[in-house]
């Protein structure tokens, strides 16, 4: 019996030796490859790189993040936050084709764990088999066909849209954001979520300044490498802020899936394990998924809910705010647009020319102003790159905003210039380095969505305005958020193109 029991015991200390020194020995290959990469000059002791925008406002933040950036000379760069904490830049083309291009590296890094209590683990969060069996069944979701259905929504919320600023802000400067805002929002919730919303009511209000309160905790946590740690991040006075938004963020989005469910009557799909011709918005997608199959609770339908409701209206208004101020800066670009609608009217289906020059303009807004301005993943394994080995386990992170003004892919980045996107303009250019909606198969879901929303909607205001600028890129402050945003809004000018 002694003889069994030590037995036993050595086998165990032999394994747990050989387990830990497993781990000592990935931990020593991390460090080593991590110390070997290029990384950016500048750290403070403690605190690493993350030290330098201590104490910044977002706007002090934003522009020294660039300043940083700009003065890189290679794709791959180490970010230290804290001593025990780093991340990956990768910058180039090739480098984030080889992290985000396959089905490698699919889970999201550490920030994507802020927006964890609000957004739970829902597609934008999720990892592994519950990401990929949710991707499939909300895929049908934002098929071509189900989005020509929706198009009807568009125009009516853009002839909303438009009465709203004949009626009370012609001839003026106005700040288009929450204007912009109540559209992508009435829009998401009327298609996606087959449910109209009323935001004129004080939840409406408070679901808006709630999301831009969690943006704001969000960055103030990216940049305390001390708020990482959610122990002590739960002692901040942030904590207080985020525990109020989220009360607001949840119960409005539990209000959409009450309201939907009243009437929800089941039909016969199964999104997970067949495909469907017939198409179907998200939340019917969800009730459908729960009521007839039983595979997703109420928790799981509410933390898509809150991830579609959030990413579907936000970036689509962030956005139209910077397309709206960089029409209202060219004039030249607006007439190209009235004349086009002129011949062709409204009809945006069967019209490629007029369908691919709105395309050109908005292609080149989402270059200069990708709402979406940084990505992040974990990596899967190691990647070989031309400056070094990134381990396994590491914090991926890829400014896009950077990497879209990047001289070396595109020349006088700054100039807003439509025309680089022509085909005839394009031949050679490496498709990493245009990414507003990532890339690899967690791309936007979404971007087919926002790209018709974002047509109709300048289809509409076009058709009755010409812009005119107040704002300039030179003048509006950009701010480090969850979303990239204008500090002060974006504020342009309606005059009425034909007035009686
Ligand atoms: C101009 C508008 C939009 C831009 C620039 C944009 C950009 C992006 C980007 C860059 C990602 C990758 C995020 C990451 O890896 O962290 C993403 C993911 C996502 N987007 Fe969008 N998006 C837009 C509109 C939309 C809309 C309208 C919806 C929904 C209706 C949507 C839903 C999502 C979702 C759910 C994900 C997560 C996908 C996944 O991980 O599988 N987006 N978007």
């Amino acid at each position: 019996m002694f003889l069994e029991l030590s037995i036993i015991t050595l086998l165990l200390g032999i394994l747990f030796v050989f387990v830990y020194l497993k781990t000592i020995k990935e931990h020593i290959r991390y460090w080593t490859l991590m110390g070997r990469l290029p990384t950016i000059v500048n750290k403070r002791f403690l605190l690493g790189h993350a030290g330098i925008f201590i104490g910044l406002t977002p706007e002090q933040g934003w522009s020294l993040a660039r300043r940083v950036l700009k003065k890189a000379t290679t794709p791959i760069l180490t970010c230290y936050v804290g001593p025990f904490l780093v991340a990956v830049c990768v910058m180039g083309p090739e480098e984030l084709e080889a992290a985000i291009g396959s089905m490698k590296n699919l889970e999201k890094c550490e920030v994507y764990f802020f927006l964890k209590r609000w957004l739970e683990q829902g597609l934008l969060t999720s990892a592994g088999p519950k990401w990929q069996k949710r991707r499939k069944i909300l895929t049908p979701a934002f098929h071509f066909s189900i989005l020509l259905d929706f198009i009807d929504l568009f125009n009516k919320e853009v002839d909303n849209f438009v009465n709203g600023v004949e009626a009370n802000h012609l001839d003026q400067p106005v700040d288009v954001t929450p204007l912009i805002s109540d559209y992508t929002l009435l829009t998401i919730s009327e298609t996606s979520m087959g449910t109209k919303l009323d935001l004129q009511t004080q939840e409406g209000r408070n679901y808006k300044k709630a999301v831009d309160d969690i943006g704001k905790v969000v960055y103030e946590r990216i940049v305390a490498p001390w708020l990482w740690y959610p122990r002590i991040f739960d002692l901040s006075s942030f904590r207080k802020v985020e525990y109020r938004s989220l009360k607001i963020l949840h119960s409005f989005t539990d209000n959409i899936i009450k309201k939907r469910s009243e009437n929800f009557k089941t039909f016969d799909e199964d999104f997970e394990n067949s495909y469907t011709k017939r198409k179907y918005p998200l939340l019917d997608i969800l009730l459908n998924t729960k009521f007839k199959h039983n595979s997703i609770d109420d928790r799981g339908i509410r933390e898509e809910v809150d991830t579609f409701m959030f990413e579907g209206h936000d970036t689509t208004a962030a956005s139209l705010n910077f397309t709206t101020m960089l029409l209202a800066n060219h004039a030249e670009i607006q007439q190209v647009y009235q004349e086009i609608i002129n011949i062709l009217g409204t009809d945006l289906s069967t019209k490629p020319t007029y369908a691919d020059l709105q395309q050109m303009s908005l292609l080149e807004s989402l270059r200069l102003y990708p709402p979406v301005h940084i990505v992040g993943r974990t990596s899967s394994e190691e990647i070989t790159t031309k400056y070094g080995i990134i381990p396994k386990g590491a914090l991926l992170v890829t400014f896009i905003y950077d990497l879209h003004r990047n001289p070396k892919y595109w020349p006088d980045p700054e100039k807003f210039d439509p025309s680089r996107h022509l085909p005839e303009n394009s031949v050679g250019r490496h498709p990493f380095v245009y990414i507003p909606f990532s890339a690899g198969p967690r791309n936007c879901i979404g971007q087919r969505f926002a790209m018709l929303e974002m047509k109709a909607f300048f289809c509409g205001v076009l058709r009755k305005f010409k812009l005119e600028p107040v704002d300039t890129p030179e003048t509006i402050v950009l701010i480090q958020h969850i979303i990239l945003k204008a500090k002060d809004g974006v504020k342009v000018k309606f005059v009425l193109r034909n007035k009686q």
